[in-house]
């Protein structure tokens, strides 16, 4: 026996019409009877397509303001009866319940709602009951009924109907999966959003709605899978840009793309952030984006190659043209103007994304991370250390230099992975430690690192020589701060909370360094 749907009754009720009256004109045109809740009924009616309005169908009203318009045993007797056992046909006669073989449902617009700022009431009204309770009634009988649930599912049936005359019952579970995915997201949603409002960050049950925006060609390497999904909360950076030109992003793109975008957007100057493996290899501010990639990328020129780059501003054709000068996987920013958009144009390969607007460092939020079973969840680091935070603990205070060098070093040291070490200098980081088990480590890398940028400079005056020094965490012991002087740092800046901190003031203050403490840590595992 064929497995085809061929639909006699239809019962469309969706928010969002695209592509709802040429679909129903088709139906319509092949016998279909259509049933449909008000506003549908209407703009079908309207249309010109005959369509027979529920509560006549069902001859029950639409009350207490549209909240309950298809919650009926007409409805969901009518979606959920099974055509194959005669006890259910029967009942469904006895009870004149006519069977309902395609159902069109697509909610009241509660995210959009949410996103736009609704108020609490406008949220609660926008609260759909009726749709996903039809969804999820059509989904678990699929096996005599096809739902759909996403606007583009009309042409997608409408081209099956009329290449095979009917909807296969392997359509029909693809569309039940989706209409449960829709169903779980929408709740997922509306979860999230209550429990916000309501000051629960942690719910007992969490879901986390999830929206496929591509599948990746592999993860983070080729014998994984991957798939990027948005996940509704509309923050701005790598999975809301729109890609301008470029091959295909990769996983491990995407990855270090989001680490690019956030970590610029931490800059009220012009500034450029590189990165290589989701750790900056270079960031600089400068009078504008040029001048910051030129500071950026003398940083560690080595690493840059094949880097992600990241700006605050529109790219203009001046720092697009530095840009280019040397190969890059992926450039994103808001915007790109004409003559920085010809430029990249150039270089096929080239990723060029824009995000209209930066993702606001300080907003609130949480973040994921996997684990076996499971997966942590904590609020984003939205912590940001500014001048009124820091406490001098040296003898000597810093110069207004060196301040805005230690701010600008420990913002940076936020984005660059534990154990983090940034040497920074005229706003520019001139060496960068990073991801090393022990901090003296990361001290003696950055170290290292800026002598090869001294090298590579070309430069007599190593770039060190009067740069400060960040710590993502305190120094445990004075070696990592002793290595950090005799590389020619003048000041520091750390979370402190040692137990040896008095030691490592006392070194401070034995090698004439400035140190201020922020108590605040940026760990970034
Ligand atoms: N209350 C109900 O019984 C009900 N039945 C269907 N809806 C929703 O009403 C909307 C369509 O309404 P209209 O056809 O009036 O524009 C759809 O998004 C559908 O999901 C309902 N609305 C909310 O729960």
């Amino acid at each position: 026996m064929s497995d085809l749907l061929l639909p006699r009754r239809a019962l469309l009720s969706v928010s969002d019409k695209t592509g709802l009256l040429e679909f129903a004109r088709f139906l319509a045109a092949k016998g279909v009877e259509i049933l449909s809740t008000g506003g549908t009924a209407r703009a079908l009616r309207e249309a010109g397509v005959p369509v027979i309005d529920v509560s006549e169908h069902t001859g029950f009203p639409e009350i207490l303001d549209g909240r309950v318009k298809t919650l009926v045993p007409q409805v969901h007797g009518g979606l959920l009866g099974r055509r194959d056992l005669p006890e259910h046909v029967a009942q469904m006669t006895e009870h004149h319940i006519a069977p309902i073989d395609l159902l069109a449902v697509n909610l009241y617009p509660f995210e959009a709602t949410v996103a736009a700022g609704g108020d609490f009431d406008a949220c609660i009204e926008t609260i759909d009951i009726g749709g996903p309770a039809m969804i999820r009634s059509a989904a678990k009988n699929h096996a005599h009924v096809a739902v759909l649930t996403e606007p583009q599912h009309f042409a997608e049936i409408q081209a099956e109907m009329e290449a095979a005359g009917g909807i296969s019952l392997g359509t029909r579970r693809r569309l039940a999966i989706a209409g449960f995915g829709r169903t779980a997201t929408y709740d997922a949603a509306i979860t999230r959003w209550f429990s916000g409002v309501n000051g629960e960050v942690f719910p007992a049950r969490l879901a986390i709605p999830g929206l496929l925006k591509q599948g990746l060609r592999y993860g983070e390497n080729p014998h994984q899978q991957a798939a990027v999904y948005a996940d509704g909360t509309g923050r701005p950076g790598v999975v809301s840009a729109e890609q301008i030109q470029g091959k295909e992003l990769s996983f491990n793109n995407l990855n270090d793309t989001d680490a690019a975008i956030e970590a610029v957007a931490e800059f009220e100057r012009p500034a450029i952030v590189i990165v290589k493996h989701a750790n900056p290899c270079g960031v600089a501010e400068g009078v504008d984006l040029a001048a910051a990639w030129d500071a950026a990328l003398r940083c560690d020129p080595v690493s840059a190659f094949g880097g992600i780059v990241a700006a605050n501003r529109v790219l203009d054709g001046a720092a697009a043209a530095r840009i280019a000068a040397i190969f890059s996987e992926v450039v994103i920013a808001p915007d790109a103007d004409e003559d920085a958009r010809a430029i990249f144009a150039r270089k096929k390969n080239l990723r060029l994304l824009l995000t209209g607007t930066l993702p606001d460092p300080a907003a609130p939020g949480v973040s994921f991370r996997s684990i076996a079973g499971g997966f942590l969840m904590q609020s984003r680091d939205a912590g940001r250390v500014s001048e009124a935070d820091l406490k001098i603990v040296t003898r000597r205070a810093p110069t207004a230099q060196e301040l805005a060098d230690l701010l600008f070093a420990f913002r940076v040291c936020k984005h660059v992975k534990s154990n983090a070490i940034v040497y920074a200098k005229g706003g520019a980081t001139v060496g960068i430690g990073a991801g090393q088990m022990s901090r003296v480590d990361s001290a003696r890398i950055a170290a290292w690192k800026s002598e090869e940028a001294t090298k590579a400079a070309g430069i007599a005056e190593p770039l060190a020589r009067g740069s400060v020094v960040a710590s993502d965490a305190f120094f445990p012991f004075a070696d990592g701060l002793q290595a950090a002087a005799a590389a020619g740092a003048t000041a520091v800046i750390q979370p402190g909370g040692s137990m040896r901190d008095a030691e490592v003031i006392a070194a401070a203050d034995a090698a004439g360094l400035a140190m201020v403490m922020t108590g605040m840590r940026h760990f970034r595992h």
